[in-house]
């Protein structure tokens, strides 16, 4: 059994084959509606500035701010027109095998739910905020867009390598966590940071975490936590170098991490690339089960 509430094993009552279900956007009441506005309004007061020109372009060009929760009929035929990429709902998490699926065809799942208005700043599970405000906007660049579809296939060779606790790792640390180096400083292009009021400004300001440069092997071999802010974040020199750096076959490079030991999270390794190295007060205090 799962803590979660929306975790399944196969597709549950109402869903396809491939697990999606319909959005049913008349479905949704005002309250949900406003929990969007809501969020939409709180993030916009902090992300310029803070989050990753690609990202802030993407919002521009999908329009996700004309009142309540997008209408993916409305959203989906702009964001297919950009890159090809299109978002299916499904109704929680999905089986690794059927997530990869999707990705590899420029699909991308997110929840049909949105959170209660008393879960506003803190959910484990991810819900259509997260899933469309987080990820969606970044789907619009296309070396992005290529990064993603690459993903979802490397995600089913690792899985038939059963290297996939390592590549789940790069997705935490990239698509999840990641920062970026541009012109004026580090920015966010990390979804779970950027659907997050209090990581936002965390992942960038806080002196307690550990931001290093991003190196593939590296970051394979990193443990993430789940539940807190992250201890440390990988920070890229930019999407096309992101891409170029995964292109690669991970054949030999897997062979190298089956005989590596992991990485604690707040390891710093001499040839590490060091923005900051954190002071990790925030989590030694307990992290946000601090008194
Ligand atoms: C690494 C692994 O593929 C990852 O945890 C998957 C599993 N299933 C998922 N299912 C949904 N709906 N959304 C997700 O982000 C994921 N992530
Ligand atoms: N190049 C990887 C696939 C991949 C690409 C991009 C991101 C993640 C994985 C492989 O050979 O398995
Ligand atoms: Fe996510």
């Amino acid at each position: 059994m799962s803590d979660f509430e929306h975790v399944f094993e196969q597709p549950p009552e109402g869903a396809a084959a491939d697990w999606t279900i319909p959005q049913n956007w008349g479905a949704y009441t005002e309250v949900e509606h406003e929990t969007w506005n809501t969020l939409y309004a709180r993030q916009m007061k902090i992300l310029p500035g803070r989050a990753c020109e690609a990202y802030m372009r993407g919002l521009d060009a999908l329009d996700l701010n004309t009142g309540g929760i997008p209408d993916f009929e409305v959203m989906n035929p702009k964001l297919q027109a950009l890159t090809g990429w299109t978002v299916v709902c499904v109704p929680g998490l999905v089986p690794d095998e059927v997530f990869f699926d999707h990705l590899a065809n420029r699909r991308f799942v997110s929840g049909q739910f949105i959170r209660k208005p008393d879960q506003l700043d803190y959910l484990q599970e991810p819900d259509i905020f997260h899933d469309v405000f987080g990820h969606v906007p970044m789907l619009t660049d296309p070396d992005f867009a290529a990064y993603m579809e690459a993903y979802g296939k490397g995600g089913q060779r690792a899985q038939s390598l059963g290297m996939l606790k390592n590549l789940a790792r790069l997705y935490w640390y990239t698509v999840e966590f990641g920062l970026m180096k541009e012109a004026d400083g580090l920015r966010i292009y990390g979804a779970g940071i950027v659907s997050s009021a209090t990581e936002s400004v965390f992942s960038l300001e806080d002196p307690s975490p550990n931001r290093l440069g991003f190196d593939l092997e590296r970051v394979m071999k990193t443990l993430y936590r789940i539940d807190d802010f992250q201890q440390v974040y990988f920070v890229i020199d930019g999407l096309e170098p992101l891409k170029q750096a995964t292109l690669q076959d991970f054949g030999p490079l897997y062979e190298r991490l089956k005989g590596a030991d992991d990485l604690p999270i707040e390891t710093v390794l001499p040839e590490d690339v060091v923005f900051t190295h954190g002071t990790q007060a925030y989590a030694r205090k307990g992290g946000r089960f601090a008194a």
